[in-house]
């Protein structure tokens, strides 16, 4: 997706964070300069305590850089009040982690609607959970989805606001590689229709196939960065 003419949607130029504890300083991003472009989907690489979480968390609005500036298009994120940071996050961001994060009292339909609620220009909750299959299951409690489905609410939660960009942290962190592989191809689902940036960090190095680009983390730095001259779509990928 890098074409010749393709613009960032998010720069980056040094990078620092250190998390200051007292005891020790802990240097978590060391001199980050990197794009992310539109449309594409990026995978981030790289060991435990590498700062792949830190740099997501610092492009989605979540955390600040030490040092160092940060772009979401024209818009300075790293000059932004925190009120400006809600709004760009409120606007521009879809958020998934690790855990999903729903609300147990409420259906999937619900749990989509609180979004929808205050989104400027949403799509109806039952299209998102469409999107991600779960037409048949709007009207279940999460205790009542198994994990790769409530995943997949998460990510219905996500879309439904019609982000600029979807940021997944760990996605399939905490599932069995049958229902990553549905959650993988969900977000693939989403970046082919959408063309929504998509910045997806994993562990595991098998889930770099289905990326345009791969982003390499390690000691707090951009290692190296790969670009897929043929991609594979999750269903492909043995994990
Ligand atoms: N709030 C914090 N306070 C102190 N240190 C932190 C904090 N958050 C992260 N760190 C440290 O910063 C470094 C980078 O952490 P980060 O979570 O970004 O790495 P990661 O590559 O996402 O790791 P993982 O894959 O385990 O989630 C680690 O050494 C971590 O312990």
């Amino acid at each position: 997706m890098k074409d010749a003419d393709a613009a960032p949607v998010f720069r980056t130029e040094n990078v620092c964070k250190i998390y200051d504890t007292g005891e020790v300083k802990v240097h978590a991003l060391r001199d980050v300069s990197v794009s992310l472009f539109e449309k594409e989907l990026a995978v981030l690489l790289g060991p435990s305590g590498s700062g792949k979480s830190t740099f997501l968390n610092i492009l989605g609005g979540l955390d600040h850089p030490t040092t160092g500036r940060v772009w979401f298009r024209e818009t300075e994120l790293t000059t932004a009040n925190d009120r400006a940071l809600t709004r760009y996050r409120r606007d521009h961001v879809g958020f998934v982690f690790q855990f999903y994060n729903l609300v147990p009292s409420l259906t999937a339909r619900e749990n989509v609607q609180l979004v929808t609620d205050v989104a400027k220009t949403p799509m109806p909750p039952a299209e998102a959970l469409a999107l991600v299959g779960l037409e048949e299951r709007m009207d279940h409690f999460p205790a009542q989805l198994s994990g790769g489905e409530q995943q997949r609410v998460a990510i219905a939660r996500a879309v439904a606001k019609r982000p600029d960009v979807l940021l997944c942290d760990e996605p399939t962190g905490a599932l069995d590689s049958k229902t990553g592989t549905q959650v993988l191809e969900t977000l693939k689902h989403i970046n082919d229709t959408f063309g929504t940036s998509t910045a997806v960090i994993t562990h595991n190095a098998a889930i770099q196939q289905m990326a345009h680009r791969v982003i390499r983390f390690q000691d707090g730095r951009v290692d190296r960065i790969d670009e897929n001259a043929t991609r594979v779509s999750p269903a492909e990928i043995s994990w």
